[in-house]
């Protein structure tokens, strides 16, 4: 018995197995193909290996040492992983159908779509469809739903007196609150508060982005080898068939009442939007199942990162919490409450939101598109099939010619922008443009932007009407973000401390 254990983990194993590994990897990324045929500088290491070592390590060094160099040209980044184009091909590029340049392909490709399960989305876009058809449309009529949700969830999530500052990790609290909108949204009561199916989603993607954050080290022929080394690839398995166990019979049972119940009132949430939206193929109980639960994803951890960012920059600017408080109230006593128009109405808040994302957006990198057949851009730029492009949309937003003082946070920078004559309706959180790409921009921009914006605005308003905020004593500047790859998530072991304001408004209380 002691033999075999020894034998296990013995260090000679270890490194044998290591050399294999490498040499496999060595071997396999010797064939040129897609961005290895574009002429473009490469920033950091070219082998593949030590370059996807140091852009895991240090993207945000090397993107903004391209962006320096060569921002009006190309260049490479990870080796050959990602072809790095400026931003004025954005206009050429967003309306291109998803059979010449994929963004849905991109973004699977980058997710690792066989070992995240993503694949199934290359399937068809009922998912975007229905989200742009059904359930944005209906947004406005959820806010006093949501309203009443928060209402009962927060006192238990924030369990603040008037009395003394109670801590709560930032991230773990916004993310449980995102997930109970998401899930009001996508799968309706009772099941949005049901703990088994929350912490079933969690693990799906937690563990989905441990398994890919680790597999895009490796090249693509030997990453079955490898996940077979990643216990987290295994529980996205499970998650993924927990779902379904309890997602089917929750479809097969509204099937069935719909057929033999004549005054059975279909459910509003995306669910039923997909169920009734769904072709013969893609209304398979299993697939829709799979798809509510990438979705989850797709929508709770962005949305929970961008809350929580704004949170912690509320933190740090603490100046910009009266004025926000006032806005508040003004729209609330004119609207009488969470009523539908109310959030739009919420203007120096969106561009906090904004200012926000700007400066910690969830990646540095976007508009990811894959080339599916060859494209010749209208200046002569020739796109081979097979190439993985991307945009530096983080270095656009900090540019100083796009972007004056761009370093400063000014939480009411884009509301000022939108004061200026025939701006009213730009420069919103939701709104894209060629210098603002954090959701895409076009015709595959991020479906689910108005749902995410939101949920953070239903989340910022009621804290901020219910409670004071601070970073605790020992925590006095803006934790730093993780950066991994081009991915940076806001520091998940952070605090921030709640007090309860002597006097809440109705609104909240
Ligand atoms: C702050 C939160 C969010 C951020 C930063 C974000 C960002 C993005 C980005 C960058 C894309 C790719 C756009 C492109 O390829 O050009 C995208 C696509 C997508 N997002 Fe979001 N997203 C957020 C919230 C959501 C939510 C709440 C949902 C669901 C309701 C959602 C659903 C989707 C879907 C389905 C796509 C793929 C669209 C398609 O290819 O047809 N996202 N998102």
């Amino acid at each position: 018995m002691s033999t075999v254990r020894e034998f296990a983990v013995t260090p000679g194993l270890i490194t044998a197995a290591t050399f294999f590994i490498l040499t496999l990897s060595w071997i396999a990324l010797s064939g040129k193909e897609g961005n290895a045929r574009v002429r473009a500088p490469v920033i950091g290491p070219k082998d593949t290996i030590r370059a996807r070592w140091r852009f895991f390590r240090n993207a945000s060094g090397l993107i903004q040492e391209g962006y320096t160099k060569y921002k009006h040209s190309m260049f490479k980044l990870s080796g050959e992983d990602i072809l790095v184009v400026p931003n004025r091909y954005v206009s050429e590029l967003r309306n291109m159908p998803d059979e010449i340049v994929s963004s849905i392909q991109a973004n699977i490709d980058n997710f690792e779509g066989l070992y995240s399960t993503t694949s199934i989305l290359l399937e068809g876009n009922l998912h975007t469809r229905t989200i742009q058809s059904r359930l944005t449309p209906r947004l406005r009529h959820h806010v006093p739903i949501v309203q009443e949700l928060l209402q009962r969830r927060i006192p238990i999530e924030i369990p603040a007196t008037q009395h003394q500052f109670t801590k709560v990790k930032g991230f773990d609290l916004v993310h449980r609150l995102i997930s109970f909108i998401a899930a009001r949204h996508f799968v309706g009561a009772p099941l949005c508060e049901d703990e088994e199916w929350l912490s079933t989603a969690l693990t799906y993607t937690e563990n989905t982005f441990i398994t890919i954050i680790c597999l895009r080290i490796f090249p693509d022929s030997i990453k079955p080898l490898v996940s077979l080394f990643i216990p987290h690839a295994y529980r996205v398995t499970w998650a993924l068939r927990k779902a379904k166990r309890i997602i089917v019979p929750l479809i097969l049972e509204r099937r069935r009442r719909e057929q033999s119940d004549p005054n059975y009132a279909k459910p509003e949430d995306f669910l039923q939007y997909m169920m009734d939206g769904a072709n013969k193929f893609d209304s398979q109980p299993d697939k829709i199942a799979h798809r509510l639960l990438i979705l989850t994803l797709a929508a709770v951890h962005t949305t929970s990162m961008a809350a929580t960012q704004a949170l912690f920059d509320l933190c740090v600017h603490p100046e910009y919490i009266e004025p926000l408080r006032q806005e508040l109230m003004d729209v609330l006593e004119q609207e009488g409450g969470y009523k539908k128009q109310a959030l739009t109405l919420f203007k120096k808040m969106d561009s906090f939101m904004r200012e926000s994302q700007r400066l910690n957006p969830p990646s540095l990198l976007g508009f990811k598109r894959a080339v599916r057949q060859p494209v010749t851009l209208s200046d002569g730029t020739y796109l081979p099939k097979g190439t993985h492009l991307m945009m530096p949309v983080y270095p656009i937003v900090v540019d100083p010619e796009i972007t004056p003082d761009p370093m400063r946070f000014d939480g009411l920078r884009h509301y000022h922008s939108r004061q200026k004559p025939g701006e009213s309706n730009r420069h919103q959180f939701a709104t894209t443009n060629q210098n603002n790409l954090h959701f895409g921009h076009g015709k595959y921009s991020c479906p689910g932007r108005f749902l995410a914006g939101n949920s953070i605005k239903m989340i910022l308003s009621n804290v901020l009407l219910r409670y004071d905020i601070r970073f605790p004593k020992e925590q006095p500047s803006r934790p730093p973000n993780i950066c991994l790859h081009e991915y940076v998530f806001p520091n998940p072991y952070a605090e921030i401390e709640f007090k309860l304001r002597k006097r809440q408004p109705k609104w909240v209380s």
